[in-house]
């Protein structure tokens, strides 16, 4: 028996203006996004720089609209900075999501990332951690992992092209050496996809433990030439490494298939970078609800 009954499906701000590069979409408004959002049909929204910081202002544009907050992502500096200030602002970011109702909390690690490095090779400067660092950086995350714990939410890892965290491997070795109860693991198909690992393997590995999803695909011969012009992620980006579920390579149903079958509970957030003066934003978003819905 298959079910989408424990299934919200949601949307990423991040198609209508790129936080990491705030100059592709700074012509879309806040205002402009979110009802788009709603009106292509999702039900949630993770949060980028142009929502408001305040829990009740937000609640109130996003209410209008039917929208929820499925969750935000957070940089961590585990394996660079100090973990007092890493606490310290982990625990606003806590709050502020348990406000809006969230249960699960993104965490990427950004101690040695090349993903904001405009002129950085992707592949070729790919970043890994040393034995010490390991160590740290685990141990650090069960600390904030269990930090999300005291509000009853779940840290959710993101693997990432261009962070220590990436390969199937490297992916492995995290889920091993960190505690089940603490640490659990976003499954971003566009970033395995992108890397080269295989999403089916991955999703039937972890299941377990995946308590997030983001459905991003891929354009294949895009990723090609990214590899042979070694170009960095964001310049990637820009020439359309990532597009929505069902316009690029990556073949949905099965994974959709196994999340429904196999009863995930949760979020699955359409979340495809790209330029927004190219690929508008609305018609994409229409575009991934349309495919979703007949998967
Ligand atoms: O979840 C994500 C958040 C973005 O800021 C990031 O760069 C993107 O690739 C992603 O998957
Ligand atoms: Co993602």
């Amino acid at each position: 028996m298959s079910s989408m009954e424990n299934i919200k499906l949601g949307c990423a701000p991040i198609a209508w203006t790129n936080d990491d590069m705030p100059e592709l979409g700074a012509e879309n408004s806040f205002e402009q996004c979110i009802s788009e959002m709603a009106l292509a049909g999702y039900k949630g929204t993770e949060i980028g720089n142009k929502y408001p910081k305040e829990p009740e202002t937000l609640k109130k544009f996003l209410d209008q609209r039917g929208l929820e907050v499925a969750s935000a992502w957070f940089s961590a500096y585990i394996t660079t900075r100090d973990l007092k200030q890493v606490k310290k602002d982990f625990l606003k970011h806590r709050d502020f999501l348990h406000a809006m109702g969230a249960e699960v909390i993104v965490v990427s690690e950004q101690g040695g990332s090349i993903q904001g490095e405009i002129e950085t090779p992707l592949f070729e400067k790919k970043p890994a951690f040393t034995e010490g660092e390991w160590k740290r950086f685990t141990d650090g995350l069960e600390i904030l992992g269990e930090l999300a714990k005291e509000k009853t939410m779940t840290l959710v890892y993101h693997h990432h092209m261009g962070t220590c965290i990436q390969t199937t491997e490297e992916i492995d070795r995290l889920m091993q050496e960190t505690d089940p109860e603490k640490v659990s693991l976003l499954y971003d198909t566009g970033h395995l996809v992108f890397s080269g690992e295989d999403p089916l393997y991955i999703l039937d590995k972890y299941f377990d433990r995946i308590r997030h999803v983001h459905f991003k695909d891929i354009r294949k011969e895009v990723i090609e030439k990214i590899k042979s012009e070694k170009d960095s992620f964001l310049i990637g980006v820009k020439k359309g490494a990532f597009t929505v579920p069902g316009d690029g390579e990556i073949d949905f149903k099965p994974i959709m298939t196994y999340l429904k079958e196999n009863k995930y509970k949760g979020w699955i957030v359409v979340e495809a970078e790209q330029d927004p003066s190219i690929c508008n934003a609305f018609e994409y978003a229409v575009k991934a609800k349309r495919y979703i819905d007949n998967l």
